[in-house]
């Protein structure tokens, strides 16, 4: 599907930095909206329901599964997360850029829905500083912690697939990479619009 708007999505292994890139993103380019997604694990300290995730039960996840509700949804770290078609289809179609925050398969999923959607991966420049910045954001146990650890291997192996990958050393720098991208791509979108109404225009088809 083609729609005015582009569609960015990023995917990490926990603890990469991807909340804090994209939300630096949000601050500095207001044409870029987040998707909220659809999560069964519970809310970390200063999370809200509906601005960091809408928090729901199993029974409401499965629901919404049920109901056709999701465009992706995967099970990551044990727990399921899923995005709903209501939180891009409409914006995308005004126009509007949406960024993505969700894992490798949830990735794949939107690629296969919008073939223009652009993924984006970051990647740590260490394990050992992946395991410090998820000890030092002191919100996980330490036996999610370990999980999180022993699941990145495996995403981290997925990084091939995306379109490209920014590794999150100096924060400032990655946060470059990343803008730099989303500005690429707007161009890019806007240069193809353009031609495909000239050509149409020249053809002389309304
Ligand atoms: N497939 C999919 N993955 C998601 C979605 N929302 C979040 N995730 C991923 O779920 C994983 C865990 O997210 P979270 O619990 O917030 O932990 P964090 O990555 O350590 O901040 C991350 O890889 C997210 O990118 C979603 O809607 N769909
Ligand atoms: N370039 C960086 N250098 C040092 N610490 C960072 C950097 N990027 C993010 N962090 C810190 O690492 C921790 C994990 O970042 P976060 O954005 O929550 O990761 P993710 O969303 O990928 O799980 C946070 O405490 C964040 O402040």
């Amino acid at each position: 599907m083609d729609y005015p708007g582009n569609l960015f999505v990023v995917s990490a292994p926990s603890g990469a930095g991807k909340s804090s890139l994209v939300k630096a993103l949000l601050e500095l380019d207001s044409h870029v909206q987040p998707s909220v997604s659809h999560t069964t694990r519970a809310p970390r300290g200063q999370e809200k329901h509906g601005r960091e995730y809408f928090f729901v039960s199993e029974q409401e996840f499965d629901a919404m599964v049920a109901a056709n509700g999701f465009v992706e949804w995967a099970n990551v770290h044990g727990r399921r997360y899923g995005t709903s078609r209501k939180a891009i289809e409409e914006r995308v179609a005004l126009g509007a850029d949406v960024v993505l925050e969700i894992d490798y398969q949830g990735a794949l999923q939107i690629k296969q829905a919008f073939v223009n959607a652009v993924l984006i991966f970051i990647l740590p420049p260490s394990w050992e500083e992946l395991r410090s910045r998820l000890e030092r954001r002191g919100e996980d146990a330490a036996d999610v912690i370990d999980l999180r650890l022993k699941n990145a291997e495996e995403e981290m192996a997925q990084a091939g697939k995306f379109d490209f990958v920014i590794i999150n050393e100096v924060f400032e720098r990655a946060l470059f990479d990343l803008k730099t991208i989303v500005h690429a791509q707007r161009l890019k979108y806007a240069a193809q619009r353009r031609a495909r109404a000239d050509t149409f225009e020249s053809l002389n088809i309304p």
